[in-house]
């Protein structure tokens, strides 16, 4: 089966699919703020989660940081599953995933978005379409339309890309020590992945930000607070990425030093 999987990543590792549709209705149907945080195994997504939820926290935003999978009590057994499970037909593996974000959507996304919450995951559609669409060569469109389908079409708000070649990521996975059933795949499986996160970067750049990975986790910090500034400001009642008011009280609030990062 390893060796199916390995042929596969070596047809698809140099063509990313770019063509996909765009996105039927971005932005809010729900006054919360959606952030996904996307990139390959290693590239620093949790520790990236991990500060900005705390930036925000500081700053009185209502904020829940999540993953997948994962993110339900449900999630939690099929991410058992998927990463420490015997082997997994391609299929199966994308229906798992799909089943995950489903249920995490309905359980625990939308209800944080309909209070005005922030949300931010770590991983969301983006991470089915590069690995089961490209990476595990099921199809890009239809690992999507499963996805679209699973979650009643919840896009993010926000995608942050955290690029980083992968034999970088991947010392840092190791570093940490024990790898999972996906981080063990093959280097042009780890290729394909990154191809294909920045091929669907490319493809709807109002969704995406890329941020370089390689780089001090401070100064990765700088550009995500950057990159989530803009969007702060549409909150209720936030003066959070709002240059001209200083309705915290505080001049060195956290929210301030999120807004100016
Ligand atoms: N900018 C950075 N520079 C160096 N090391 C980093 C950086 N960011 C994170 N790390 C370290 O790399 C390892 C992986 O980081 P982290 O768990 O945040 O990545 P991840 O993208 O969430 O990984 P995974 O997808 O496998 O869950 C951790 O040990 C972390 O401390
Ligand atoms: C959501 C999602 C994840 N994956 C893969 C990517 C990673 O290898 C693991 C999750 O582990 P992490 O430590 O939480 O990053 O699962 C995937 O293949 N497809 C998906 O949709």
């Amino acid at each position: 089966m390893l060796a199916r999987y390995a042929d596969a990543v070596t047809d698809n590792a140099s063509q990313p699919r770019a063509v996909l549709n765009a996105p039927d209705a971005p932005g809010a149907a729900h006054p919360g703020l959606f952030i996904s945080f996307e990139g390959g195994d290693g590239v620093g997504k949790t520790t990236q989660i991990r500060i900005l939820a705390e930036l925000l926290k500081e700053a009185g935003v209502e904020c829940e940081a999540t993953r997948e999978p994962g993110g339900t009590d449900l999630g939690i057994e099929i991410r058992c599953l998927l990463l420490h499970g015997d082997d997994i037909s391609p299929r199966a593996e994308a229906l798992l995933y799909a089943a995950d974000r489903a249920h995490h959507v309905a359980t625990r996304i939308r209800p944080a978005l309909e209070r005005g919450d922030v949300v931010l995951t770590d991983r969301y559609l983006d991470s089915s379409v590069a690995y089961q669409g490209a990476a595990r060569a099921l199809g890009t469109q239809e690992v999507r339309d499963l996805s679209l389908w699973a979650t009643e079409g919840l896009f993010p708000d926000l995608t942050i890309l955290l690029d980083a070649e992968p034999d970088i990521a991947s010392r840092r996975t190791m570093a940490r020590g024990a790898t999972d059933r996906l981080e063990r795949e093959p280097d042009a499986f780890h290729a394909a992945l990154r191809a294909q996160f920045l091929a669907l970067a490319d493809a709807e750049p109002d969704r995406f930000v890329v941020i370089d990975a390689d780089r001090p986790v401070e100064a990765v910090a700088d550009a995500v607070a950057a990159a989530v500034r803009p969007l702060l400001a549409r909150l209720p009642g936030s003066a959070l990425g709002d240059d001209s008011s200083d309705s915290s009280g505080s001049e060195n609030s956290a929210a301030r030093r999120a807004g100016e990062r």
